[in-house]
């Protein structure tokens, strides 16, 4: 039981605090069992009140922890790994490295290529459950295997890759959130300019876009399928549509998927 695990979150910024929420709205989750380190930890004050370890130090939060999530930036990630290396136990503990771009094979020129490591990417939907993880390893147990996918499954769903598509899981998954939002962004301001406030603009958007993703996921078709059943011939969707395919939408969401790609390939 992920309940029972004892998880630190070393660098705990943006996607830790998403994980880090999502794991405390868990049934029976205790917040004993999560250790939360950042260099200065003033805005991690409200788990702390909440009964979660909060500290600065990242050698007692790892050397205390089944899990150890490495959520620093990636040019961090071999400074944190020689900073814990002194107390980390290859045979017991398990670390999980966030980070973009840095793989086991560089990990494992810092700590024992031993230790049982996971690169995991999830996105900031972690935070209300909802997360897509994509996670890899070297050398884990099914054991553990199965205890990293409890932790990823307990926020979201989870989905084993091989490692060579680490990066494209970044971009399509993590990087992916942001896309969805900005393309909602623009549906609101366009909302907006066609007769509605802001608020109901959002509202409408939202739960669009909710349904669309759920009946993708419900009916499990391809999204050109569900168009179909939306654009009336000589309707105004189809309209709509080709206006967008003209302005370049597809084109641009394909060049910006593979500048992403090409960013973390660098
Ligand atoms: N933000 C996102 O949506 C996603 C981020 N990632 C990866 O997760 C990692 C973290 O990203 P963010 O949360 O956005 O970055 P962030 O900058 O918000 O979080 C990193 C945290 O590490 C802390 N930190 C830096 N040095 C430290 C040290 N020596 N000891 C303890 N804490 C330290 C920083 O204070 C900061 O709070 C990155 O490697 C990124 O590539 C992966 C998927 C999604
Ligand atoms: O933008 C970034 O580099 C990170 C990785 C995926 C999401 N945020």
């Amino acid at each position: 039981m992920i309940s029972n695990v004892k998880i630190a979150i070393i660098g705990c910024g943006n996607l830790g605090t998403s994980i880090a929420n999502g794991l405390l709205a868990l049934d029976n989750f205790d917040p004993k069992n999560l250790s939360l380190t950042k260099r200065n930890t003033e805005s991690l004050s409200e788990f702390e009140a909440k009964g979660v370890h909060v500290h600065s130090d990242n050698v007692i939060a790892a050397k205390y922890a089944d899990l150890i999530l490495l959520g620093v930036k990636p040019y961090n990630v071999s400074t944190i790994l020689k900073e814990i290396k002194p107390v980390l136990d290859p045979k017991k503990q398990i670390i999980i490295s966030l980070a973009t771009g840095i793989t086991l094979e560089e990990m494992f020129t810092v700590i024992d290529p031993a230790t049982v490591t996971f690169r995991a990417m999830p996105n900031i939907a972690a935070d209300i459950q909802e997360s897509i993880t994509c996670i890899c390893q070297k050398q884990a147990s099914p054991t553990q295997i199965e205890v990293v996918k409890e932790l990823f499954d307990a926020i979201g769903i989870t989905i084993t890759i091989d490692e060579s598509l680490m990066e494209a899981a970044t971009v399509l998954g993590a990087c992916g959130i942001a896309y969805v939002l900005r393309f909602m962004r623009a549906m609101i301001q366009g909302g907006i300019q066609i007769g509605f406030d802001a608020v109901t603009a959002s509202k409408i958007v939202n739960q669009t876009v909710k349904g669309a993703a759920e009946l993708m996921i419900q009916k499990n078709i391809h999204p050109e399928a569900a168009i179909d059943k939306v654009t009336t011939p000589k309707g105004c969707t189809i309209v709509g549509l080709n206006e967008m395919e003209h302005q370049g939408f597809s084109s641009a969401m394909v060049r910006g998927v593979i500048a992403s790609y090409e960013k973390i390939e660098k």
